[in-house]
Formats: C-alpha cells, structure tokens, sequence
C-alpha cells in the first residue's frame, strides 16, 4: 500500500524534527542572533550547498534579498551556486572543488557569515568554502547531518553548527529547510519587531 509509504514518510519526517529540536535550539538562537546582528552592522551571508542544498541556499538568500513573512528591507544575501558562468569558468579552470570557495575569496569580506549546507558535511567544495571563508574572517554556520562529517571537525568556536538529527539525506534536508525558516522568522523579529 503506498499510503502506507507515504505515511512512514511524513512519520520520519516529524521525527527527525522532534530529535533536532530537542538538540539544536540553543546553537539555532544563536545562529539568529549572530546574524541579525551582523545583518544590522552591514554585512552580507553567502550561502552555499550543492544539489537541494544548493536550492536550500538560494531559497534562503532569496528570503533575505525579498522578504520572508513580514515587509521589511531587503537584506544582503548571496547564493553561490547561481550564476553559472562563475560556476562553469571556476569550474573549468580551478576544478569543481574550488567554485564556492573562489566566489568566497571574491565576494566576502571579514564580518560577513557563510552559511555552508552538507547533509552528509562532506562535500570538497563547501569544505574548501568553509576553508576561505575562515582565512578571509568570515564566520561560519553550518548546516549538516549525520556525524556533521569532515565539516563538524573544521568549525572554530566561534561558528556554529546546526546538525540534522538523521542519517538519511532527504530527512536531513527537510530539517534543514525548517532552520531556515526559522533564521529568517528570527532575523524579522530582531531586527523589525512587530508592533
Ligand atoms: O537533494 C538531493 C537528495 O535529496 C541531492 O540533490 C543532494 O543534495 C546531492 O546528492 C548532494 O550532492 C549531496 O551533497 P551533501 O549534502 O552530502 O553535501
Ligand atoms: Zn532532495
């Protein structure tokens, strides 16, 4: 019965939630607060990711640039995987594994905030995103799951981790879609409370 497929879906969905919830609230607080402040102060985030992260990135820095659920001003949010002849040309004459970290290198400045997205925390070229960013003083926020992979490892104090409480990529994802949901829904309220 493939309702009894979906069901289990939407099952493991909610509980992949549930377990993050009960583990990452305190780095997600932090996580909004560290961006809204640097949002206030001026700076910009990059986000990267590849596949549906890479989505996951452009979603977000489309609800910075845009809006979220409240008018407001735009703020200075940039997606690294959208502009193809950067991603063709890096790609072509420095390899796959360097095309965030070169726009990295071009485009951030120190005080501005990476937001680096991996469910598995192991993909090359968010790893060397991450790398760039941390020799340019940018910080970092990572999204990640499973064991936060090679990425958990490479984060200094002053970054911040939110990890999927799932080992399975697409549950991963949906955790991390809902993180966010939740910057942004934190950063409005920060930085323009409702009346
Ligand atoms: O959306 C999905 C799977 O749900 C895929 O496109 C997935 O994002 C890709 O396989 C990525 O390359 C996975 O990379 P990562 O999350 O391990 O860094
Ligand atoms: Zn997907």
């Amino acid at each position: 019965m493939i309702e009894q497929r979906l069901q289990a879906q939407f099952a493991a969905s909610i509980a992949a939630k549930q377990a993050t919830q009960a583990q990452a609230l305190p780095a997600l607080a932090r996580a909004a607060q560290a961006l809204a402040s640097a949002l206030a102060d001026g700076y910009k985030v990059l986000a990267c990711g590849n596949g549906g992260s890479a989505a996951d990135a452009q979603h977000f820095a489309a609800e910075l640039t845009g809006r979220y659920e409240r008018e407001r001003p735009g703020l200075p949010g940039i997606a690294l995987s959208v502009d193809t002849s950067a991603l063709t040309a890096i790609g072509n004459d420095y390899g796959f594994d360097r095309v965030f970290a070169k726009q990295v290198d071009a485009l951030g400045r120190s005080g501005d905030w990476l937001l680096a997205i991996s469910t598995s925390g192991n993909s090359t070229n968010v790893i060397k995103a991450i790398e760039a960013a941390q020799a340019r003083g940018l910080h970092v926020i990572a999204l990640t799951g499973k064991s936060g992979g090679a990425i958990a490892k490479l984060l200094r104090t002053t970054d911040i981790e939110l990890r999927a409480v799932s080992e399975v990529t697409a549950r991963i994802q949906e955790v991390h879609i809902l993180f966010l949901h939740c910057l942004c829904d934190a950063i409005d309220e920060l930085l323009y409370p409702a009346p």
